[in-house]
This record gives structure tokens, sequence and C-alpha cells, in this order.
């Protein structure tokens, strides 16, 4: 397949002299045609800060970025014809109609769409005529997508589309982007959704401290992440800590968290089927019993420095 991102070093610092903040600390990443990789981080892991220099709307302070073979941010001109970029905020006329404001910016695309094809993609036809201020948050947000699609883009950048939305428009959202991902188009998405990214993407890359500190499919991301068990504390009175730092496949030693026991396992069906044995032998109850595989929002929390709950009983 031919990538058409690929960044290398990548590195963005804010300010100058002794005030500087490095937003972005040397960041590889490559986009394939057609696939549609989500950027997942915690608030301030660097993700629209990354997202700005692939666009081409700010410079990289260095590393090298090649869109379509072309410096997205010197070569605007090569680059900006062929993606669709949807903001975080966008900044719109609030006393135009939706349908001048996709009219305005639909002068400046060489090959748009027609407006009320536009509209119907994201489920606006009924509000054409409504000024932009009058809309709800979330039609704001699928304007936004109908602009970042007028153009009939190769590539697409999707900075949290969906958030603010009701569930029942997220989805929406997500039917369009995949009828985009169906004809073709590239998508690189950043989000906090993990649901989103499990949803829709091919690939993933989670940043946390403005560089990439896991990437892979879903499957891949979890199947790294150990399992998890947890039972009511109430059964130590039987199975003292001690005696349970002795079953097989543990990660690290069993730990309470408030009134559960938390084991982590790296064989999920050893550990758990030696707890069984060991509670029968010792007559004891696990009540409210949990054991479930690595999910991508334990790899998330714990890549990102968050601490993983206890799952709520
Ligand atoms: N213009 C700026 N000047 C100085 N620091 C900035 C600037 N913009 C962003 N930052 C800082 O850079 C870091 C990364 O911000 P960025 O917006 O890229 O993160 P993010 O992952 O997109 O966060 P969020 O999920 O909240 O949108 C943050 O600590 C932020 O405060």
């Amino acid at each position: 397949m031919t990538s058409l991102i690929e960044a290398h070093d990548v590195r963005r610092t804010y300010g100058s002299g002794s005030k500087t903040y490095d937003a972005v600390r040397g960041v590889d990443l490559t986009l394939a045609r057609g696939e549609l990789l989500a950027v997942l981080g915690v608030n301030g892991a660097g993700k629209t800060s990354l997202v700005e220099v692939l666009e081409g709307m700010a410079p990289a302070t260095s590393g090298t970025i090649k869109v379509f073979g072309h410096d997205p941010h010197e070569q605007r001109s090569k680059v900006r014809p062929r993606t669709g970029i949807m903001l975080q905020e966008a900044g719109f006329s609030g006393d135009l109609t939706v349908t001048e404001t996709l009219q305005m910016w639909s002068g400046t695309l060489s090959s748009p769409r027609p407006i009320p094809e536009a509209l119907d993609i994201v489920n606006l036809g009924h509000r054409a005529d409504i000024r932009v201020k009058s809309l709800s948050g979330g039609e704001r947000r699928r304007l936004d997508l109908a602009m970042a699609t007028l153009g009939r883009p190769e590539l697409l950048f999707l900075d949290e589309p969906t958030t603010g939305l009701d569930p029942a428009s997220r989805e929406a959202t997500w039917a369009v982007v995949q009828g985009m991902l169906d004809h073709g188009t590239s998508v690189l998405l950043t989000t906090h959704y993990l649901e989103e990214a499990e949803q829709l993407a091919d690939r993933l890359v989670i940043m946390a401290e403005g560089q990439i500190v896991r990437e892979g499919t879903v499957a891949q991301i979890t199947a790294e992440e150990p399992s998890r068990i947890q039972f009511d504390a109430a059964a130590l009175a039987q199975l003292p800590l001690e005696d349970l730092a002795g079953l097989p496949g543990l990660t690290r030693v069993p730990q309470t968290v408030r009134n559960d026991v938390v084991l982590t396992s790296s064989d999920l069906q050893a550990t758990l089927g030696a707890l069984l044995g060991m509670a029968d032998a010792a007559g004891a109850r696990l009540d409210n019993l949990d054991a479930r595989s690595g999910s991508l929002e334990q790899a998330f929390l714990s890549l990102s420095n968050t601490p993983v709950p206890a799952v709520a009983a």
C-alpha cells in the first residue's frame, strides 16, 4: 500500500527563549491509502499539535512530513485541494445560513459536491436555510463535517469529530466516515472515545506527553494488556494475599483496591482455574467475581499513566 502521510521524527515546540513547551516529541507516523488511523490520547497529549502540522496548518519545529509526497506546509497549494479538514472549532459566521456557508467554501474548491448532496450526507438537508447561529452544537459539528467532505477529499483529517454529540448523532457521523472510507478516502482521526476508535480504525496510535507510546490494531494493542480478575475482599479471610501471590500467570503481586482484590494475569485461564480450585479448597466465596481479558480502555489508561480503576460492581 502507498503511504499518503509519511512523518519522521516530528517535533513541535511552542514559545521561545526560556519559555518553551515541547508538545510533540519525535513522532514517526504513516497513513496508508484507504486506511483510517485513529490518534488517541488524554487531554494535552499532543494530538491536535501533531495533526495541525500534518495538515500543514502550522510548520513542524523539526522533522520531515510528506503528504502526497509534498511538504504540507511549504507546498500547501499541492496538498490542500486534496484534503478535507474538520477542526475542533470552526469559525463560521453565525449570520450566514447553512447553505450560504457551504456555498462560500464551495467557491474555493475545484470539484465540489452539489450542496444538497453534501447536506444529505450529514443529514442536515432540513436545516439548509437556517442561520448557523441557530444550529444546535451537534448540528454545527455535522456542518463542519459537510464542509470537510465538500471537496471530495482523498484524505480527511477529523479532529475529535464527535465530541459533544449525543449517541445517535455519533453513530450517524460514524456512518458518514465509514461511507467515505468505502469510497476510498483515507482518514486520520483524533478522538477521546475508545469505542469510536474500536468501531472505525484500521490502526491506532496512543499518544502520551507528545510521543507515540503504542501503535497497532485494536487486537494487537489489547493482546499486550494483562487480563484482570477481581472479587470481594471479604474472601481474604480464607485466602490471604500471600497465598494468592502463588497463583500461576500473575504479572504483579495481588492488590486490594477499595473493597476488592485485583489480580492481573498474562494467562487468564491458568490463573482463574487455580484461583477457583484454591477457593473451593479453602471454602471461600468469591463474591462479585469478575474476570476479563485486556481491553483497549485498560491499555489506554495504563499507557496514559492514569490509574486503572477497579470495575464497578
Ligand atoms: N499555542 C500554544 N502555546 C503553548 N502551549 C500550547 C499551545 N497549544 C497547545 N499547547 C500545549 O501543548 C500541549 C498539547 O496540546 P494539544 O492541544 O496538542 O493536546 P491534545 O492531545 O490535542 O489535547 P485535547 O485532547 O485536550 O484536545 C498541551 O500541554 C497544551 O497546553
